[in-house]
Order: C-alpha cells, then sequence, then structure tokens
C-alpha cells in the first residue's frame, strides 16, 4: 500500500498546470509529468502477502495519525500549504481509498467542489488580502541606493532599476515624492540614452504640478531629448525654464554652477538653429509598440468574424469541434485573427512588460494600489483596473504563486470578466449544460458535408451548431471548450476541485459576491464553473508570445512566452504534428496563418508545440495524450517520420503533381515518365531545372530573412512552398527548414522586444550637431 500511496500522493503533486494549444507549457515548479497510468489501483493484481504488508503499514500509519496531533495549516496559507497539509492528511489517517472511491464516483463539477469543500482545511480556510504593499519607508531606502548610484555614470543602469522599485513602492499620495522620483528615474534613462522612457518620465514628473523650482532637472531632460530629434524650438524653451527653475531652486550654489554651465554647453549650440519635424516623427514611429493586425483572407466569416469566410466549423467522431477549409487556401493566407476573451501575463515578465497589454516597457507606470505590476502607460494602468486588476489586486500574491499555476489567474479572470451579476443571469443555462454534459449525449443529426478530408480515410463531419455569432467577448464560447472532464485521472481532478474552493475564497475577499454575506450555495455554483474553466484552460489556453532580440538588426532571437490567453476561435483547431498553419502573436490577439496550400475540404491543423521533427513519436504521443487527452493519428506518427535532419543525405523524392493522387515517383531526367499509380506524363526535365533555380533563390531569400527583411521575401518563400508542397514527397531536410522560415518571418511580423528601449540614433552625430546629453564629469545629482 505504500506503492500506492506514493503513486497517490504523485498524482496528487500533478495537475494545474497550463496546458494548451501549443500553447503555454508551465510551470515554476516543472511541467506535468508526461503519461500517467491509470488512477485506479488494482488490488486484485496484488499478491496476497504484499496486501498484507499494506495493510499492517495502513495500520501503522493510522495509529501514528491517532497519536501525532495533526499540524497546525497556517493561516491565510498558500496554495502550496494548504494542498499539502490535505495530502499530509489524507495520507496520514489511511482514508485515500474511500477518498478516491468516493470522489471518482460524482459527476458533476457542482458535486466534486462540494465534496472537497467538505474537507477540514477547507472549511476552515480563511483568507485575508495578500498582496505587494506600498510603503514610503521602503521607497526612501531605494532612493537613497539611487542617489549613491547616479553620481557615478557607470552605475545608471543600476540607479535606473532601483528608482523603478523606488517609484513602485512610493504610496500614490505622496506626490512630490513621486514627481521628483520620476525626474530621476528619467535622468538614469536620458544617461543611459534611453531617450524615449527620459522624456515621458520628465513629462510625468512635470504633470503633478508641483513647485517648478524642484523641477528644473526634468526641463533639462526635455531640452536635450527635443534637442537630439532637431526640435529646436521646444529645447530652447526647455533649457531656459530649467535655468530659470534652477536658479530660484533651493539646491548648494555648487549644485547650482555646475548644472548651469552643463545646460548652457548644449543651450549655446542650439540657440539659433532651425527645427526638422521629420525627425521628431520618426521617434514617434518608435514608441508604437506593436505593428499592425493583417485583414483575414476572403474577409471575415459573418458567423465566426473571428476567423475568414474560407473557413467552416465541424464536429467529427473522435476529433470534437474540427476548422475545414471551405475552398483551396494559399500559403500566407491569414485564417483567424482571435481577440483574447482574457489574458494573464507569466510573473517572470512582471518586470519588464506591461500588465495589461504586454508591451515590453523599460521605465513603466506602476499600480497605483499594488507594488506588484506595471504598466505602459496611464491608459493601460486604467483600463487594466477598470476590467480585471481592481478585482484582483488584493489578492494577486495568492494567484500569482508558483504552486497554484497560470490558470489559476486565468481562470478568476474569466469570472471577473463575467462578473457575478452576468454569471447569475445565466446561471440556469449554465446548470442546464452541466447536467446535459453527464447525460449520455444523442447522436447529432447527420449531414453530409460535400466536401470530404483529402488524406486518409473519410471522416463523417456535422454542422457545429451555434446559436447566433460565435464572438470573441461572449462568455458562451468559453462555456463551451472542451474540457475533457471524463478523460482525467482521480489526481488531476482532485487537486483542480480544490484549487477552484481556494479560488473561490480569493474571490469572496476580493469583493466579487459584493458586500452582502455569500450563501454557501453560491460559493458552490462558482467554485464548480472555476473548475470548469480550470479544465477547459489546461486544453485551450496559448500562450502570447514575442520574440526578444537584442542588437540593431532581427537575427536570431528567442520566442518568449509572455503570457496567456484564452482565443475561443482559435480553439477551435485541431493538432496535427505537421500543421499546415502557425499561429504568432500581435498584442494580445493571435493570428493564424496558412503555411502551406490546403486543398478544399482538409482540415486545418494547428501544432500544440510537439513538433515532428525536434521529438520522437513517443514523446509526442506521451505528452498529447496525457495534456490533450487525445492520441495523435497524424500522417508523421502513424507512418514514424524520423527527426530532423530526417535523412543524413539530402534526397528529395518526387511526387506525381496530379491532384487527387500525389504518389511518390520514380523519374528520368531525360524522358517523359509515367506515374506508376495514375499514369499522368511528366517532364521531369523541365522540373528539375525549374527545381534547381528556386534552391538557388532560396539562400538568397534566407540571407534577407537572417537580416529581419521579410515584406519581399515572404511572398517568394510562400510561392516556393507552394512548388515544393505540389512536387516533394516530405519529410525532408529542406522542406521543413522552409516552413521554418515561413514561420519565423510571421514571427518577425508580431510582438518584438528589444530588452534595451533606447532610441536608434536618429541621425550621426556631425561636428556642429548639439551634444544629446551631459558627458561623464558634468553629472550631477538632480535635486
Ligand atoms: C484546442 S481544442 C481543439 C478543438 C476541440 N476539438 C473542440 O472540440 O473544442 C483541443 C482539444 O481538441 C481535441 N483534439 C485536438 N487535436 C486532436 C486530434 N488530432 N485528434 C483528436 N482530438 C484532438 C482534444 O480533445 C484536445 O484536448
Amino acid at each position: 500500500m505504500a506503492a500506492a500511496y506514493e503513486e497517490f500522493l504523485r498524482r496528487m503533486q500533478e495537475g494545474l498546470m497550463m496546458r494548451s494549444g501549443g500553447m503555454a507549457q508551465e510551470e515554476g515548479e516543472g511541467v506535468e509529468q508526461p503519461s500517467s497510468p491509470p488512477p485506479l489501483i488494482d488490488h486484485q493484481q496484488q499478491d496476497q502477502q504484499q496486501q498484507l504488508q499494506e495493510h499492517q503499514q495502513q495500520q501503522e500509519q493510522q495509529q501514528q495519525h491517532q497519536q501525532q496531533p495533526q499540524q497546525q495549516l497556517a493561516s491565510s496559507p498558500t496554495f502550496k500549504e494548504l494542498y499539502d497539509h490535505i495530502c499530509q492528511e489524507i495520507r496520514s489517517s489511511g482514508t485515500l481509498d474511500a477518498v478516491m472511491q468516493e470522489f471518482q464516483e460524482l459527476r458533476t463539477d457542482l458535486q466534486r467542489v462540494a465534496y472537497v469543500a467538505q474537507l477540514s482545511q477547507l472549511r476552515a480556510l480563511r483568507l485575508e488580502p495578500n498582496y505587494s504593499r506600498k510603503s514610503e519607508e521602503e521607497a526612501i531606502s531605494f532612493e537613497q541606493v539611487y542617489d549613491t548610484l547616479i553620481t557615478n555614470e557607470a552605475s545608471a543602469g543600476k540607479a535606473l532599476e532601483v528608482m523603478k522599485k523606488c517609484i513602485q513602492k512610493t504610496p500614490p499620495g505622496n506626490i512630490t515624492a513621486l514627481a521628483v522620483r520620476y525626474m530621476k528615474r528619467g535622468w538614469a534613462s536620458l544617461l543611459l540614452e534611453y531617450f524615449t522612457a527620459a522624456e515621458a518620465d520628465a513629462k510625468i514628473s512635470l504633470s503633478f504640478d508641483c513647485p517648478e523650482e524642484l523641477m528644473w532637472n526634468s526641463y533639462e531632460i526635455l531640452g536635450y531629448c527635443s534637442a537630439r530629434v532637431h526640435d529646436y524650438k521646444a529645447a530652447n524653451t526647455y533649457f531656459s525654464r530649467a535655468l530659470e527653475n534652477l536658479r530660484r531652486g533651493a539646491v548648494s550654489n555648487e549644485v547650482k554652477a555646475t548644472a548651469a554651465a552643463r545646460i548652457m554647453a548644449v543651450f549655446k549650440t542650439v540657440k539659433d538653429k532651425k527645427n526638422k519635424k521629420s525627425s521628431a516623427d520618426k521617434l514617434d514611429e518608435a514608441k508604437k509598440p506593436f505593428p499592425p493586425v493583417p485583414q483575414l483572407s476572403y474577409g471575415p466569416n459573418k458567423k465566426f468574424p473571428s476567423a475568414s469566410s474560407a473557413l467552416s466549423f465541424v464536429t467529427m467522431e473522435g476529433r470534437g469541434r474540427c476548422t475545414v477549409a471551405k475552398r483551396d487556401i494559399k500559403p500566407g493566407d491569414v485564417l483567424m485573427v482571435d481577440s483574447p476573451f482574457c489574458t494573464m501575463i507569466n510573473p517572470s515578465f512582471l518586470k519588464a512588460h506591461c500588465f495589461h497589454c504586454f508591451a515590453g516597457v523599460a521605465t513603466p507606470t506602476p499600480c497605483s494600489s499594488c507594488a506588484k505590476v506595471w504598466y505602459c502607460g496611464e491608459a493601460c494602468r486604467e483600463a487594466s483596473w477598470a476590467s480585471v486588476h481592481q478585482a484582483e489586486c488584493h489578492v494577486l500574491d495568492y494567484l500569482l504563486d508558483v504552486n497554484i499555476g497560470k490558470l489559476a489567474l486565468l481562470s478568476f479572470r474569466v469570472l471577473t470578466t463575467v462578473t457575478w451579476p452576468g454569471l447569475q443571469r445565466m446561471r440556469q443555462s449554465i446548470e442546464t449544460l452541466a447536467e446535459a454534459e453527464t447525460e449520455v449525449k444523442d447522436e447529432p443529426q447527420k449531414e453530409v458535408m460535400e466536401e470530404e478530408p483529402q488524406e486518409g480515410k473519410p471522416v463523417e463531419q456535422h454542422p457545429f451548431q451555434w446559436q447566433g455569432k460565435y464572438l470573441p467577448q461572449d462568455y458562451r464560447t468559453v462555456l463551451h471548450l472542451t474540457s475533457n472532464a471524463d478523460k482525467r485521472s482521480f489526481g488531476d481532478m482532485f487537486k483542480r476541485s480544490v484549487t477552484a474552493v481556494y479560488l473561490v475564497h480569493c474571490l469572496k475577499i476580493s469583493g466579487f459576491f459584493g458586500s452582502q454575506n455569500v450563501e454557501e450555495d453560491d460559493m458552490s455554483f462558482v467554485a464548480s464553473i472555476l473548475l470548469r474553466h480550470l479544465q477547459g484552460g489546461s486544453c485551450n489556453a496559448y500562450e502570447i508570445s514575442e520574440l526578444e532580440v537584442s542588437g540593431e538588426g532581427l537575427s536570431g532571437g528567442a520566442l518568449q512566452e509572455v503570457g496567456g490567453a484564452l482565443y475561443t476561435t482559435i480553439s477551435l483547431t485541431n493538432h496535427s504534428c505537421v500543421a499546415n498553419v502557425a499561429r504568432y502573436s500581435i498584442g494580445d490577439k493571435c493570428v493564424l496563418r496558412a503555411l502551406v496550400p490546403i486543398p478544399r475540404g482538409s482540415e486545418v491543423l494547428d501544432n500544440y508545440g510537439f513538433f515532428f521533427h525536434s521529438s520522437t513519436v513517443n514523446e509526442r504521443q506521451e505528452v498529447l495524450l496525457n495534456q490533450y487527452k487525445f492520441k495523435c493519428e497524424c500522417r508523421a506518427c502513424a507512418e514514424l517520420w524520423p527527426l530532423y535532419p530526417h535523412h543524413t543525405s539530402e534526397i528529395l523524392i518526387f511526387r506525381c503533381p496530379s491532384p487527387g493522387c500525389y504518389s511518390p515517383c520514380s523519374y528520368s531526367t531525360s524522358s517523359r515518365t509515367a506515374c506508376n499509380v495514375c499514369g499522368n506524363q511528366q517532364q521531369y526535365a523541365k522540373l528539375m531545372h525549374e527545381m534547381e533555380q528556386q534552391l538557388k533563390h532560396y539562400n538568397d531569400l534566407l540571407a534577407q530573412v537572417r537580416k529581419g527583411i521579410t515584406a519581399n521575401t515572404l511572398p517568394q518563400l510562400l510561392s516556393h512552398s507552394t512548388f515544393m508542397t505540389r512536387h516533394v514527397v516530405p519529410p525532408v531536410k529542406h522542406y521543413t527548414d522552409l516552413q521554418e522560415v515561413i514561420k519565423r518571418c510571421y514571427i518577425l511580423q508580431g510582438n518584438i522586444y528589444r530588452p534595451c528601449q533606447a532610441a536608434a540614433p536618429v541621425e550621426v552625430q556631425q561636428r556642429s550637431a548639439p551634444r544629446l546629453r551631459p558627458s561623464k564629469r558634468e553629472v550631477v545629482l538632480p535635486r
């Protein structure tokens, strides 16, 4: 039985990892263990002696449990403390078998959450607000460190980081302190040549309407930033105000003299210069955080506006809802542009990314209430507060705890987005839906589609029934995400149920239910919905990604998972290890584009993060089954395609280009050859010549992509992809490389983050050009 307990504990520790369509792989504590054996222990298979031993151990454990006083659970426990305590209690009380049996007999999420809510630890659970608070005392300590660091220009980077923390900790009521601290952060940015950030901070500092003589250094910063973009008129005004306020300021004469000399050195050189407006425009361009979102090819689908009209949605036996091509689709076609129902940031990106829009920011604005999250500016701060953050701010440390899993915050946000009154309005239909799911589903009315899938055996398709438009902000689309509840193990479901009840306590103290006392019945209802989203999210949450690049060009760089989101239209696409589409992020939007030609009637297939060329069939199947609860039967899995580079020497095998045949062909370059299967005649010498030309040209295209040039290159790569798809039998290294290069081009059109936010120099400095910032020896501490 000891082994059984170990197995139980392992299963209890499994769980709440964000498991998602290609999607976010969690977690701080590691990704969920792949493929777990069935949860129930078959006692009949164990020999009697073993059973006896286990029985004795169980008795001993029970005795120990009775003798030892139970360890007290901390007040306001973290999820890990709570869950470990529950596991420990079940283990030591010897009630595992009973718990497993009882729990597995439960049919609905409502029953599951009601069951775990009766555990003593959850009955006694009382949570207090838990978040990172503002503190003037801590802010002052950070400011003192800054004041020491900033006197040495080499420490400007550190000074900037320290001042960020200082601002984050400053209570919002300390107006003057905040104004001065933004000014100081602006100064550190200026020294680092982060001109956009320096300008933004100087302007924020002035927006507090503090006595002008305190803010002379902000005017000085604005003077340098304006001079840099040749806005000399503005630079003159700012420098004049800097000097005037410096004269009135309460700083020592020594500081006044040094600062005045420094300002004058640049002021003199810009005084009589004429404005050059175009350069200023360039700086504005640099501020735009995201590239434009592409238009859907062939226009939007009337019923599914986030999808192209080239797509239809059906259900198939064993595959659930599927996306199918209604017409021939070309590589590069934009098939879906989806908005999130709600999003969440990965805790490791909290320090350098906007909590609301995910833009990378060097000198962000903090939340006015907590000292945990940052925004790229006031607009995002306000939008976030109004939409989700107000409801979560004071319980954020519970929700961002690494051990609770990323889906906790996402599920919490689903509910705060819908709101309690919203849920109450839908309560009856939600309960009806939950009940219907436990009954045996009727066969949907059969309707044979015009189109047949191109490869493999034809599968019966039924139209996907949906009332009204399928809109990304419609909560019903989230409710109907597949949860795979019937395929989940005991450990998985048990841990999710405990999480759901824990989260409902977080909702309660954050004011979700309003000021009145909440009924137990309502708590259970909301916990059951949380449990539904914790399951749905594990198979349907997608990552929000960005390419982090350093240096001037766009070569290299790592694709990072900045956050997660629910995209309910993208969620209608199934997985293949040989996907025909690729996905990337623009801001918080998700774009799905064709990689290869997709013939009319074929399924549109995404990849959930497990590619045939980078992991073995066994690895892929194991994770897909464990995480997404299906057995992949794609071509690569069925034909056991080899890993990259597939073959030691590159051999291209031609396929018959006749539509509907596509069989591998042997050929002769000297004459026309007939396909063994369909008899189609093909001039292979001509084909070979064209192939050679294309391969030669491909290398030039590759060089362009390496430099980050995609606008003209991508169409040529896509046309090469069409040619290769038509003529070559996969898997072949060149074809795999080509798909990867196309994906790279798509990604380059999405979110890009440069950790160093310094704007690129607008012009090479000329002899007569103004100096952009003070030199090292002129640095004085701004007061
Ligand atoms: C993002 S959803 C895709 C849409 C889903 N079929 C539905 O009905 O909502 C992911 C889930 O779809 C199913 N799925 C995805 N790819 C599949 C495949 N190749 N074969 C069978 N089922 C698949 C699995 O249940 C998986 O957890």
